[in-house]
């Protein structure tokens, strides 16, 4: 038997739904510069679950299936203002409302592909109301309903502000949400097509899924970029610091990635997105020193910035809590998990691969008074 550590190279699928080559991400063959630009993230929910683009009829119909499910269950709602918010980190969270919702789900465990399409309609539609629900409830305001008018991005800024937000903002979310949207068999989603290719439903895959994505060297990385630029504080202090944390051997978040290795052509997006937002909000120094901590690492490591990196400065400048962000990366990568979940579902066979055996050669058992 041989091993591969963190199975890096392994080809464990076939999908027909994103692809990285040579460094170039594409969604069921359309580049990520031209859906990052061009497109809402309905069109891309769309995209990864049909294999299609849809035609403006069918988009106009997609969005209003998604406004309408978008409103949760009262007893989500009601569990969410159970517990002690302060405490707990929304990840955790979302990840237990998304299980509870399988609970009030009649079709949960019903596993035709109609039914599942269903499922995944509501559950795209209702995280986005989850994490902004989460938000607002624990600052002691109540859950806002989304505007069946709006589109999903704008959704969101409505129902975690309780105010329509401004045209660039709207933008800002959707270009993330498109960019996050799906990544080939990243950990999350390997998770999900493990979980689901026991044939189990869907609530659990996505509830697995998130997990796998709380962890700061995958989704978590984003939340602790802002924690590193907030540490550092001011541009000149940037390089020190950064220089400080290489030489004691720790990582720097939202860089390096297991896959590119000369740079992820989603962080170019967010990096111009950020550069914008922090010049109107009058705090460009958020960019500024994150330009410096790429070059750095680029020039001393030759690691490239990741998706995490950018989108940090991107979300602050948005005023959106830290500890939402990676709530933020769940909503969009929901749509990624879905597909994968319904194309593993399509051609299924249960994920189990061999562990080499490294421990002790065969014992001789003791009855528990000869143990020492
Ligand atoms: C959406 C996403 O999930 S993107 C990734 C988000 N995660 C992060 O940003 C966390 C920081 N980055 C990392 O931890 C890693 O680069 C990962 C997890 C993304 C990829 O990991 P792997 O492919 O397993 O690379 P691995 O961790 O083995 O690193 C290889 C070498 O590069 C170094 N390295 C990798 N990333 C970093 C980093 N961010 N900072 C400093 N050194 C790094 C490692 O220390 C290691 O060096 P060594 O060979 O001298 O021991
Ligand atoms: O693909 C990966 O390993 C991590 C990543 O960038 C993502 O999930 O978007």
């Amino acid at each position: 038997m041989t091993t591969t550590k963190g199975l890096e190279g392994v080809v464990a699928t076939q999908s027909s739904i994103s692809s990285i080559i040579d460094d170039q991400l594409t969604y069921v063959g359309y580049k990520i510069d031209d859906l990052a630009e061009n497109s809402s993230f309905e069109e891309v929910i769309y995209l990864l679950w049909n294999q299609k683009l849809p035609a403006k009829t069918e988009l106009d119909a997609f969005k209003a299936e998604l406004a309408e499910n978008m409103k949760l269950p009262d007893a989500v709602i009601d569990h969410l203002r159970s517990y002690d918010l302060s405490t707990v980190h929304p990840m955790a969270a979302l990840r237990t409302a998304v299980s509870l919702l399988g609970l009030y789900d009649e079709e949960a465990d019903v596993m035709e592909p109609d039914a599942n399409k269903r499922k995944a309609v509501r559950l795209q539609a209702k995280i986005a109301t989850i994490v902004t629900a989460f938000a607002r409830i624990r600052k002691g305001k109540d859950p806002v309903q989304p505007k069946k008018e709006l589109g999903y991005a704008a959704n969101f800024l409505y129902m975690l502000n309780g105010k329509e937000a401004k045209d660039i903002e709207v933008e800002a979310i959707n270009k993330a949400l498109v960019l996050h949207a799906d990544h080939e068999l990243n950990a999350s989603t390997f998770t999900a097509r493990v979980c689901v290719a026991t044939l189990s439903d869907i609530y659990s895959g996505v509830t697995a899924a998130i997990g796998a994505l709380k962890g700061p060297l995958h989704g978590g990385a984003n939340e602790r970029v802002m924690k590193m630029l907030t540490e550092i504080g001011e541009e000149e202090n940037a390089i020190p610091y950064i220089k400080e944390k290489l030489e004691n051997k720790e990582k720097i978040m939202g860089m390096g990635h297991r896959v590119y290795r000369n740079g992820d052509p989603r962080a170019k997006h967010l990096k111009r997105m950020s550069e914008e937002l922090t010049k109107i909000t009058g705090q460009p120094k958020w960019f500024n020193m994150s330009v410096k901590i790429e070059e750095y690492i680029k020039e001393n490591k030759g690691l490239p910035a990741n998706v995490d990196f950018y989108s940090a400065s991107v979300y602050h400048s948005l005023g959106i809590d830290h500890d939402l962000f990676t709530p933020i990366f769940a909503t969009s990568r929901v749509s990624g998990w879905l597909a994968h979940i319904l194309e593993q579902y399509d051609n299924n066979r249960l994920i189990r691969p061999r562990a080499e055996y490294i421990g002790p050669n065969t014992q001789d058992y003791a009855a528990i008074e000869n143990r020492g």
